[in-house]
């Protein structure tokens, strides 16, 4: 327990808490084509990447879309066929795709789960023991989805793109008469949004207002950047896509993160968390060398007798050699008695202990 969050802990090793790496994961949602194999390359690339799970989209289609939203035509450069439902059809991948997925996923050792998008799918995946169900954007304000997604009792990780505030927070209050096990993703639900959009610091509001949860940042901007700073921001849990391929067909792979970048967003992120390091301010050993060459100290600015008292007009302050008496003391030397003759422009090492010497 640490700062009233308690550690979420997932699966063997891996869980968020305020003393574990941020939680990265690797949205492979539909960036797969629809093709198993592609699905498998982006398992692989996200491992290699350094992420800790990757994530699909489940959806059961007569559950998640009424029939005349199926059947509206899909007019876009990234369709995948006539009318949406051909669409989703041709990106799902069934219930046995599923289970060779997560299967090979156990066997290159990187988590695996996915967005439960209807209660079919949330029910399908609270069968499969996956170490948490993402609940979507399109599905933040959908409370009875996730009363029945907070039931199963396993931990949620609940995206809140698309939401005001008082939503936000009914979630919260919903979620937590179940159970405390889940996250909340801030998220702009735009592929990309415009930066002036993204406000990261609502990151501090639910960091503020929900003080017994962890909290977290799912980005669909450009580049890395941004996410890095949701981590300096307090996301413990971060997710991004991830491509093969950035100009495919697909409505979100212009706003994914390739290999090379999902990899450096990953080492980043990892440097960031070094770097925040502890609120402790102290002088580092790594200072020393930036110490011995250029701080300051007390030097006479005209010569000082043994025993004279030291005024502030006899003093001041300058990178000597060799060191004296730290700027920092300069109170403590005013009013003191020189302990040796010092020579103008000479650093001061000795002070009677006080000025009654
Ligand atoms: C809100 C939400 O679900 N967003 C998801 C996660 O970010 C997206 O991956 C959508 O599934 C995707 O953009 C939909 O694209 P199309 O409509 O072309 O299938
Ligand atoms: C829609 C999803 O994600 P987000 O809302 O975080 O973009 C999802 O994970 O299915």
């Amino acid at each position: 327990m640490h700062d009233g969050r308690s550690d979420l802990v997932l699966s063997d090793g891996k869980a968020i808490g305020v003393s574990h790496p941020c939680f990265i994961i690797a949205e492979i949602g539909q960036n797969h084509q629809g093709d198993i194999n592609i699905a498998k390359q982006l398992i692989k690339e996200a491992k290699m990447c350094g992420a800790d799970c990757v994530k699909f989209q489940k959806s059961d289609l007569p559950s998640k879309f009424t029939q005349s939203a199926l059947n509206r035509v899909y007019d876009s450069p990234h369709a995948w066929g006539e009318t949406y439902g051909e669409h989703k059809a041709y990106l799902e991948f069934s219930r046995e795709q599923y289970l060779e997925l997560q299967e090979f996923s156990k066997n290159i050792g990187i988590l695996f789960t996915a967005s439960g998008m209807d209660t079919v799918s949330v029910d399908f995946l609270a069968t499969i023991n996956v170490p948490f169900i993402k609940i979507g954007s399109g599905d933040a304000d959908n409370f009875s989805l996730l009363e029945h997604a907070a039931m199963k009792q396993i931990p949620l990780i609940i995206s809140t793109g698309m939401q005001n505030y008082d939503v936000v927070k009914k979630i919260y209050r919903c979620v937590k008469s179940v159970h405390c096990k889940f996250v909340l993703l801030h998220c702009i639900s735009s592929y990309p949004p415009p930066v002036e959009d993204v406000n990261l610091r609502v990151l501090e509001l639910y960091r503020r207002d929900f003080p017994d949860i962890h909290i977290g940042y799912s980005g669909h901007e450009l580049g890395i950047t941004i996410s890095t700073a949701a981590v300096a921001l307090g996301a413990k849990v971060l997710e991004r896509h991830l491509t093969l391929d950035k100009t495919w067909k697909g409505n979100d792979h212009q706003s994914s993160l390739d290999p090379i970048e999902f990899r450096r967003l990953v080492g980043d992120v990892r440097l960031l968390e070094k770097a925040l390091g502890s609120p402790v301010k102290q002088v580092q050993l790594s200072e020393q060398p930036c110490i011995d060459k250029l701080s300051k100290s007390i030097v006479a600015s005209k010569r000082i007798r043994k025993g004279e008292v030291i005024t502030r007009d006899k003093i001041t302050v300058k990178v000597s050699e060799p060191k004296g008496i730290r700027a920092g003391e300069i109170e403590t030397v005013i009013g003191r008695k020189s302990a040796q003759d010092v020579d103008e422009d000479e650093p001061i090492f000795l002070i009677t202990k006080d000025d009654t010497n």
